[in-house]
């Protein structure tokens, strides 16, 4: 479904991606992991077409991801961007419905409401929060109106930016087990980006570990305690001492 074959991007003399080959296959569930600035989101922005790769090739279901048209494109798309990116001057089912309101998706203001209402049930808030502002909500709340937008408009394909970042460990688990819920029930192919273990364990069917601008490892999430990989096992593990050396 989506397929990064060597691709290379530089910022100036800053070698982010230097060969990033990698499948997401369709229906999966796939965590990337890494360290900071390993480029887990330039990854996920050159799929979206918002960094463009200095070499390589990204297919989505077999056709390069920067052909065609754009806005037709991005409709199969949805994301739960880290912080929740909501609009603070728009009321939350505005928010959750803002893709249906406009653009290719666009449909009668009505019927975008009582999607938007539908998704807000989805994701445990009643219909009542539809007509609060994001900033009369919790941090919890606002991830949860994030997590409806993502879905508001049924996307073939998902992508989580950190999506425990900020919330504490259970309101975090109620999330990664609305995450992994919804995926599966959609059938959606899903990339998430995390440095949470525990959301890894929750949500990846496959997991992918960024190193060095290339995937270090990848394979089921339940090989990876076994894989043997001395980098993947520091990061696991989070032990400061091995391969990956910690900046002080
Ligand atoms: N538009 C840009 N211009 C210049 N440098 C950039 C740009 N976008 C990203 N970078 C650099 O690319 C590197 C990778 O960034 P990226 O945000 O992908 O890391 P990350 O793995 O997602 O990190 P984190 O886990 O901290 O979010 C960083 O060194 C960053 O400074």
């Amino acid at each position: 479904m989506i397929r990064y074959e060597d691709v290379h991007k530089s910022f100036g003399p800053n070698r982010v991606l230097r060969g990033l080959t990698l499948d997401v296959p369709r229906g999966e569930s796939m965590v990337i992991i890494g360290g900071s600035g390993t480029g887990k989101s330039v990854a996920l922005k050159c799929v979206l077409g918002l960094v463009e790769p200095d070499a390589g090739t990204i297919l989505v279901d077999g056709r390069p991801a920067a052909e065609g048209d754009r806005e037709a494109f991005l409709a199969r798309f949805g994301m739960l961007f880290q912080g929740g990116a909501l609009f603070d001057s728009l009321p939350v089912w505005q928010n959750v419905a803002f893709r249906l309101m406009r653009g290719a998706l666009k449909r009668p203001r009505a019927d975008a409401r009582e999607i938007a209402i539908e998704k807000l049930r989805r994701v445990g808030l009643t219909p009542e929060v539809a007509d609060r502002f994001p900033a009369e909500l919790s941090g919890g709340m606002q991830k949860r109106v994030g997590l409806a937008r993502a879905i508001a408009a049924d996307p073939a394909i998902i992508f989580f930016d950190e999506p425990t970042t900020g919330l504490d460990p259970i309101m975090a688990g109620v999330i990664n087990d609305l995450i992994r819920e919804i995926v599966v029930e959609m059938g959606a192919t899903a990339v998430t980006i995390t440095h949470d273990m525990t959301s890894v364990r929750a949500i990846a069917d496959r997991v992918a570990m960024l190193h060095g601008g290339i995937i270090r490892w990848t394979g089921p999430v339940a090989e990876m305690d076994t894989s043997g990989d001395p980098y993947l096992d520091q990061f696991i593990h989070g032990r400061a001492e091995g391969p990956i050396a910690a900046v002080r």
